[in-house]
């Protein structure tokens, strides 16, 4: 069977953890640990959610691409695509849409793209806020540069990403549901 990568990409707070944890439990699609340079939130463990470095362990490792997001490094290895592919043909990662070109233009074939987006940004903040981001962060997290170029679909993914409208998450799941099973119907 054809191996699969599930790009989720979009604009903080538009649920592409939470998407990605979906197609991890519902479609066995394993997830791809990316690595950081920003500090854990309370709730992350290293080697679970990321693999948390500092600015000189970061550069150790193999990029199949890597970018600087809101003043943080992050970065994906091609290595660590293989580990999720060897237990599964579906495999999911969560990054920003640079990385989300990187990667289909790097891997056309495997490579599904997910843009998530929500219809009214306030619903961002308010996720952020109940997430228990603290309102300094949220604030500079929304207003950074990249998450503002993320909360439009970039040109180079027009016609290739899937756009999940995610206001509500059964709709959203839903959406996915029915893309799936036109992707494995060929
Ligand atoms: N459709 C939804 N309705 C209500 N809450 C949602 C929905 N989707 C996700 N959430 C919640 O919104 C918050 C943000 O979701 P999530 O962490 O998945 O977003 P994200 O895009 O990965 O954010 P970030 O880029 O900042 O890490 C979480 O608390 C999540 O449980
Ligand atoms: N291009 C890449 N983007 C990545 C990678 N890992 C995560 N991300 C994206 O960064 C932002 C911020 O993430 P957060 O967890 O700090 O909220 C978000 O858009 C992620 O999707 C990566 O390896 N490469």
């Amino acid at each position: 069977m054809q191996k699969r990568i599930f790009v989720i990409t979009g604009a903080p707070g538009t649920g592409k953890t939470t998407i990605r944890d979906y197609l991890t439990e519902h479609f066995n699609a394993k997830k791809v640990i990316t690595h950081t340079t920003r500090q854990p939130r309370d709730n992350e463990k290293n080697g679970r959610d990321y693999y948390f470095e500092s600015n000189e362990t970061f550069f150790n490792f193999h990029y199949l691409e890597h970018v600087e997001y809101d003043r943080h490094y992050y970065g994906s290895s091609r290595e660590a695509i293989d580990v999720a592919w060897a237990d599964s043909e579906n495999a999911t990662i969560v990054l920003d849409t640079a990385g989300a070109i990187t990667y289909s233009m790097e891997l056309p074939k495997e490579t599904v793209v997910l843009y998530l987006c929500v219809s009214d940004t306030q619903i961002l903040k308010d996720r952020l806020t109940k997430r228990g981001d603290t309102v300094k962060n949220r604030s500079l997290r929304l207003d950074s540069g990249e998450a503002k170029r993320d909360m439009e679909l970039p040109v180079e993914l027009e016609g290739i990403a899937h756009i999940i409208i995610n206001d509500n998450l059964d709709d959203a799941k839903k959406q996915i549901n029915s893309l799936i099973a036109s992707l494995d119907k060929g």
